[in-house]
């Protein structure tokens, strides 16, 4: 086996047992690994791969592997259970051959775990090597039809309910499918700092501009290279968060301090951050974990000091600030994630049902602190980067059932003109779709103090 293929492979491992072992997230922990051990060109393209796919296979190859084993895997040894998933990405997931993969893999298991394991990962292998996916999966699907997409899409059962709940039947494929596509880079200008036109002479022809953010600018390659985003100028963000935070000063609302409730890492607050400036206002930025406040205070590090915006380490469910004092509230609530599986492969296997209902009551905590923040006629957007049903329309309709304080500003008046991006009962909240508008699928109501 050429020694090129060992280091890739030998990499993508040690990776996969930090993302399953200790809770890594593969697209942190592989860059570090390759740099570190000088890992270049294709043998780092096909450890990304390799991790990636085997990360957001995970659920659907736990299950091919536990049939070909005829045992749970959790009477494996985890180690074991992480090359059987490298194994079976590599003949399930990729281009490579069977007896390549086989053997490639089973090599690994001796360097790394030890010999005596490899008659096992051999067996394994060559039973899951018998059948192509589609097989696996007709003979694994054994209840409805979203238990087949879920497998046959890699997603977990309860995330294809949660998109089925959505979405037409016709268009619940692409929508699973799109998480299973990196996006593209989406860059964000600061305004004030940069604009648009200087990002794109920077990029050189290899940007294009945002068709639904005015500051974005998509590309590809790697951000670190461009100087707008170096001196923190510009940005990386989805242009779906671009929009929905430009949603929220977009309505009139006069002039007064802005409030950014739950702020960290800072995306968001770094653009409103610009947007302030402009209408003579600053930005409160609340954030509960401090090593996040901190990455929001570095996030807005270009602007002059008096555009900054001030960060405080504050649980914003018992408020640090006067109620009814600002004009301009984003609540980007902490969710699910469940719209932005396609940025962490690995993702959409760490979260259950429980989660959703765990969160429900802080997401509604936190809407309420937003609208108690809010002086009169002051908008407040209630944000979150997950499109369950849950997560989203129910915490707004159980919040406003509660007060008479409080009218919905329809989505097609705050943000007019965007395409097939509506829900609630009336059309009158934000909805995106990786398959449909090329973002994550953000979720935004946007709503007016009385
Ligand atoms: C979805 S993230 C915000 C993302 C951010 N707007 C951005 O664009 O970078 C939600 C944040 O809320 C924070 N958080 C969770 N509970 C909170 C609380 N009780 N008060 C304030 N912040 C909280 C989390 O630590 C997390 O950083």
């Amino acid at each position: 086996m050429p020694a090129r293929v060992d280091r890739a492979r030998r990499v993508a491992f040690d990776a996969l047992r930090r993302v399953t072992g200790e809770e890594a997230y593969a697209n942190l922990v592989l860059p570090g690994l390759l740099t570190e051990r000088g890992i270049t060109g294709r043998d780092a393209a096909f450890a990304t791969e390799l991790l990636n796919g085997t990360c957001r296979w995970l659920g659907t190859y736990d299950a091919v592997l536990a049939a070909a084993a005829g045992r749970p895997l959790s009477s494996l040894q985890p180690a074991v259970v992480d090359l059987l998933r490298l194994g079976t990405h590599q003949l399930l997931g990729m281009r490579v051959g069977s007896h390549a993969a086989v053997s490639a893999t089973v090599d690994l298991a001796a360097a790394t775990v030890g010999r005596r394991v490899t008659g096992l990962v051999n067996a394994v292998l060559r039973k899951v090597a018998a059948r192509d996916l589609d097989d696996w999966v007709t003979a694994l699907a054994t209840g409805d039809g979203h238990d087949r997409l879920g497998l046959a899409h890699a997603h977990p059962r309860w995330v294809v309910d949660a998109y089925a709940d959505l979405l037409p039947d016709d268009e619940l494929v692409a929508a699973l499918e799109a998480d299973n596509v990196s996006p593209r880079v989406s860059l964000v200008v600061r305004p004030g700092l940069a604009d648009v036109d200087e990002l794109l002479d920077e990029l050189d022809g290899t940007g294009e501009r945002s068709r639904l953010s005015p500051f974005g600018v998509r590309t590809s390659g790697n951000p670190g290279d461009v100087p707008l985003v170096r001196t923190g100028r510009a940005g990386v963000q989805d242009e779906g968060s671009q929009l929905v935070a430009w949603g929220v000063t977009r309505p009139e609302a006069g002039r007064g301090p802005w409030l950014d409730l739950s702020a960290g890492p800072g995306g968001k607050t770094a653009l409103l951050a610009g947007l302030a400036a402009a209408d003579g206002s600053r930005v409160l930025a609340g954030e509960l974990a401090p090593h996040r406040a901190g990455l929001v205070v570095s996030g807005a590090r270009a602007y002059p000091l008096e555009r900054r915006p001030q960060v405080v380490v504050a649980d914003a469910t018992r408020p640090a600030w006067r109620p009814g004092t600002f004009t301009r509230v984003l609540a980007d609530v902490p969710c699910t994630g469940v719209g932005a599986l396609r940025r962490r492969p690995e993702a959409r296997w760490r979260r259950d049902p429980a989660d959703v209902e765990a969160l429900h009551p802080l997401q509604r905590a936190l809407l309420t602190t937003a609208l108690d923040a809010a002086a009169p006629g002051g908008v407040v957007a209630y944000v979150t980067c997950s499109p369950h049903r849950r997560e989203t329309v129910d915490v707004v309709e159980e919040t406003l059932a509660g007060r008479d304080d409080v009218e919905v500003l329809p989505v097609g008046t705050v943000l007019p003109g965007i395409l097939d991006a509506t829900t609630g009962p009336e059309g009158e909240f934000l909805q995106l779709w990786p398959h449909r508008h090329g973002t994550d699928a953000m979720f935004a109501a946007y709503l007016r103090r009385r």
